[in-house]
């Protein structure tokens, strides 16, 4: 008996049958907007179905020009383009999976001057402002969803999404904020849902009855002026009726300043709104976002929340999730820990989509590990995230690979990361990597600070550093006073820390650090105290879920500062920095920018800012200010003519950078 029977059980619906609950969530790679990607996106596809997810959404094709999200972005309209579609469709077939097609029309997000909505109303987030769609031109967009599904068809899908959540085209129909229309289109919340219904209808009739229709709908748009709960239901009855098979969740508009997604958002956070729609409706549900590993997922089913799950990032992270899920191997399952460095905000600089955890994610066909020609010895030194993804990956091609730890445990800069509150998810990097350095048989030498000699006598063929970084210390009067502390003596030590700190140093850390400080639980694990910081409430007591936020008041008084002028954290992802930023602005850190550090003493730390000079009577000074490289056994190594390769802090330590890290020391072993 499995230990997840809801979650591997199949659903039968009716006409065609999917292997268990669980379905790859949709996500724009960008390798969809060019056709000469698309053998890359086939075997990415083909790899997850391998893997045995039960059904692949993929990322949201636009139904015509004017839906696209980007310039010559992803676009199904022609038949043309439906035949190179087979490209993708085969290969999950013939791995035994399925697959729909996500239809996204972009609306008012469209990032063009072609770009369409139900009223002329300028989005937050987008420089375009969209057209109002005359009556005839409803109609024109909804017909593009038709036949959008139809050439699906034809491609091979077993189905299609109809994308009505985040804000995008349907959305903007259905909320009044952003639906003015005084046509049968708009005003009551009957007109509003009209064009999400009869897209619905349409597609019905252009696909016939047994094809998948799925339509993600936005149950909480946590924006002023979203829709009501009742409005919701509503919905959920009607595209019901009008022909839908399967119901996902949406949540947040994009322009939304909730996070829903990046990793301080506690698992499985919105999976009550799902359960709160399913009585309503008789179709399937899906239940989405922040569920990441089994337990999690079984426990949304097994609570009657929802009838499937849809997890993508998990997907970027692990095309093997369903199967070591299955085999009782839960532990060696590669956890995504919702960074968004590689994904979400790759994609917002229009980089192709991977994973930080998982670089060959989207690089399936260019970045892989096959038995080593040649074996050799190989020993790395540094247990961090670069050095753990080399180690593993030589020893997975073959090689016998010996890993040095000075500390005596793994995980390098993660084991800090994991402390800071909202980053808990970074543990399951290292568990993973704990694992995985059982399975693929590395020898792992904790509390073994190596020396060159020792190297060099054990006859290595290669030497891999990855010795990673020291915290910089700033030439400072007054930095050796006994209040100054490094970010390591604070977080990895636990030193204790006054009622009033200066942190020096804005960038990831000091940001990392200041939330440290503030908080003395995490919300991340408590969803209530999540929902309340954030201000997210039951739909039926507020429109749209938005209430006020309420944040728990901070241990202490604390100082960010930063000597550029540029903003605080400045060098964060797009999608969660400004989370950071609004956090430890609710917990009141007062941030300096442009600011001269001069001296340290017993009254505080002494700054200028512009002209002025200031006294922080701070406890503490912590500092943030940067790193060096950590390197003294290359030169050594390479006198003696060892060939020795510098990866991650140890080669570049001027940004801490994680996914540049895993992704070089998985690189280097795949040619090593
Ligand atoms: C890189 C990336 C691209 C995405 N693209 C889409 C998309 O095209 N359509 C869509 O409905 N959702 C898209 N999403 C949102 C996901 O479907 C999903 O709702 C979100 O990632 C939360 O689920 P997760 O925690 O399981 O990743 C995207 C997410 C990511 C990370
Ligand atoms: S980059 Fe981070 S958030 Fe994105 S899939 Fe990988 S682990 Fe998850």
């Amino acid at each position: 008996m499995s230990q997840y029977p809801n979650l591997l059980s199949p659903l039968d619906l009716g006409f065609t049958t999917l292997r268990n609950r669980v379905i790859m969530g949709s996500m724009h790679t960008g390798l969809e907007d060019k056709e000469a990607h698309f053998p890359q996106l086939a075997e990415y596809y083909a790899e997850r179905a391998r893997g045995g997810v039960g059904l692949i959404v993929t990322g949201g094709f636009a139904p015509n020009r004017t839906g696209w999200l980007l310039p010559l972005a992803s676009k199904l309209s022609t038949r043309a383009e439906a035949k190179a579609h087979k490209r993708l469709t085969d290969p999950v077939h013939e791995a035994g999976g399925k697959i729909a097609l996500q239809i996204l029309h972009a609306g008012r997000y469209s990032y063009h001057p072609l770009s369409v909505s139900a009223s002329g109303i300028k989005a937050p987030i987008n420089p375009f402002k969209p057209r109002a769609l005359s009556g005839y031109g409803v109609l024109r967009q909804i017909r593009a969803f038709a036949d959008c599904a139809f050439l699906a068809k034809e491609a091979g899908y077993d189905g299609v999404e109809i994308m009505g959540s985040e804000g995008y085209f349907i959305n903007q129909f259905l909320a009044e904020r952003t639906n003015k229309r005084a046509d049968k289109w708009g005003g009551s919340a009957e007109n509003r849902r009209r064009i999400a219904v009869e897209i619905v209808r349409r597609t019905r009739e252009a696909v016939g009855e047994d094809f998948i229709i799925i339509y993600r709908l936005s149950m909480l748009d946590l924006v002023e002026g979203g829709q009501s709960w009742e409005d919701v239901v509503a919905l959920a009855k009607a595209v019901e009726e009008a022909g839908a098979t399967i119901i996902n969740t949406g949540i947040g508009w994009h322009e939304a300043r909730v996070p829903t997604i990046v990793t301080s958002v506690p698992r499985a956070a919105f999976t009550w709104v799902t359960g709160k729609l399913k009585p309503h409706v008789g179709i399937p549900v899906v239940t989405s976002n922040r569920i990441n590993m089994p337990e999690v997922a079984e426990e949304a089913l097994a609570g009657g929340d929802a009838d499937l799950v849809s997890m993508a990032r998990p997907f970027l992270a692990d095309p093997e999730w369903i199967r070591k899920a299955e085999t009782g191997r839960e532990d060696e399952i590669n956890t995504c820990i919702a960074c968004n460095q590689a994904c979400l905000d790759h994609a917002f600089k229009r980089k192709l989509v991977s994973c930080m955890v998982n670089p060959r994610a989207g690089r399936e066909t260019t970045l892989t590990l096959s038995p080593a020609r040649k074996t050799k010895r190989v020993a790395v030194v540094g247990a961090g995230p670069a050095g753990l993804a080399a180690a593993t990956s030589l020893a997975e091609r073959g090689h016998t690979v010996e890993l040095f730890e000075a500390e005596d445990e793994i995980g390098g800069q993660f084991g800090i990361a994991r402390k800071i509150p909202g980053k808990e998810e970074f543990a399951e990097t290292i568990r993973y990597y704990t694992r995985r350095l059982e399975v693929t048989g590395v020898k792992v030498r904790l509390g073994t600070r190596v020396t060159a000699a020792a190297l060099i006598d054990a006859g290595f063929d290669e030497v891999v550093l990855a010795t990673g970084v020291t915290p910089r210390v700033p030439s400072l009067p007054g930095i050796d006073h006994p209040k100054v502390l490094s970010y390591v003596d604070v977080v990895r030590h636990g030193k204790p820390v006054g009622g009033k700190v200066a942190v020096i140093g804005a960038g990831g850390i000091g940001v990392d650090v200041s939330e440290f400080l503030t908080h003395t639980t995490s919300p991340a694990l408590d969803l209530d105290a999540w929902m309340a910081e954030w201000g997210v409430t039951d739909p039926e007591q507020a429109d749209g879920g938005l209430t006020e936020r309420k944040v728990e008041p901070s241990p202490r008084q604390v100082f960010l500062l930063q000597r550029k002028k540029s903003g605080i954290g400045a060098g964060l992802g797009k999608t969660s920095g400004w989370v950071h930023r609004a956090a430890l602005k609710a917990k009141r850190v007062e941030q300096l920018t442009g600011v001269t550090y001069d001296r340290i003493d017993d009254d505080g730390l002494h700054i200028t800012v512009g002209d002025e000079p200031r006294l922080l009577d701070v406890d503490t000074v912590v500092v943030c200010a940067g790193q060096e490289p950590v390197r003294d056994l290359a030169d050594d190594l390479r006198a003696a003519g060892l060939p020795v390769h510098l990866i991650g802090g140890a080669d570049v330590a001027a940004e801490l950078d994680a996914k540049r890290a895993i992704d070089q020391g998985t690189r280097l072993a795949a040619v090593l």
